[in-house]
């Protein structure tokens, strides 16, 4: 049977890109999804924004949900200094097997924690499983359905604390609107909304970042 598309991302990471070289990485899968296929990665354009609030915050900890092929999570820890991890929660299997090896083409495993699972499942033995207090930077970037359920049990579990930044991709597409909503109108928010384009389209997109103000 044919290969599937993270496969076919894998094959051109390897092919182009230099192992432990992470933005040759980036490049990589960039150069195939603007010129051979399209894919749902957060892009060039918007992965710009996303390392421009990274560096903003400099995380100690970083929530990544849905990790697909690993680009935005190489985007991610490229800009972690040491000491500094991203742990990315991934549901679906496939997808995990490739960003494993795109992440290690990359060289930064070991800032990388990538967990097989569940966002509801996994989220609540977060602090138990991996000794984290709160989350310094979440960037939701899964199932759109999730992103208001997932926010509202990260809350409940205390793992977002004063000052904590949420960074969601495609809040226009395909579009978040219960939780676009909810951290626009929420008094413990600040939003700011950044316009950009859908990864490698000419269609609207942005990201939505919300700092969370503390009870
Ligand atoms: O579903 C998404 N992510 C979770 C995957 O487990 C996702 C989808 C799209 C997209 C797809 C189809 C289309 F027509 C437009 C947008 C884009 C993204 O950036 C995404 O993150
Ligand atoms: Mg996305």
């Amino acid at each position: 049977t044919r290969t599937s598309r993270p496969q076919r991302i894998l094959k051109a990471v390897q092919r182009k890109a230099t192992v432990g070289d992470p933005q040759s990485v980036i490049t990589a899968i960039d150069h195939f999804c603007r010129h051979r296929e399209w894919a749902m990665n957060v892009g060039d354009e918007k992965g710009s924004i996303l390392d421009s609030v990274v560096n903003e915050v400099s995380p100690v900890t970083v929530l990544e949900l849905g990790t697909y092929c690993g680009y935005s999570t190489v985007r991610i820890a490229r800009l972690l200094p040491p000491g500094a991890c991203v742990i990315t929660l991934e549901f679906n299997p496939d997808y995990a097997a490739i960003a494993r090896q795109v992440i290690k083409w990359s060289g930064l495993e070991d800032k990388v924690q990538l967990v097989e699972g569940a966002s509801g499942d996994c989220i609540p033995w977060m602090k138990e499983h991996f000794g984290v207090q709160a989350f310094d930077l979440v960037f939701l970037d899964h199932w759109k359905e999730r992103y208001l359920p997932d926010t509202k049990l990260l809350e409940e579990c205390g793992l977002i604390q004063k000052g904590t930044v949420l960074l969601a991709d495609n809040v226009i597409c395909p579009g978040t609107p219960d939780y676009l909503e909810y951290v626009r109108n929420s008094p413990r928010y600040n939003s700011h909304y950044y316009r950009s384009h859908l990864e490698y389209t000419k269609a609207e997109d942005g990201l939505e970042k919300s700092v969370f103000l503390g009870y």
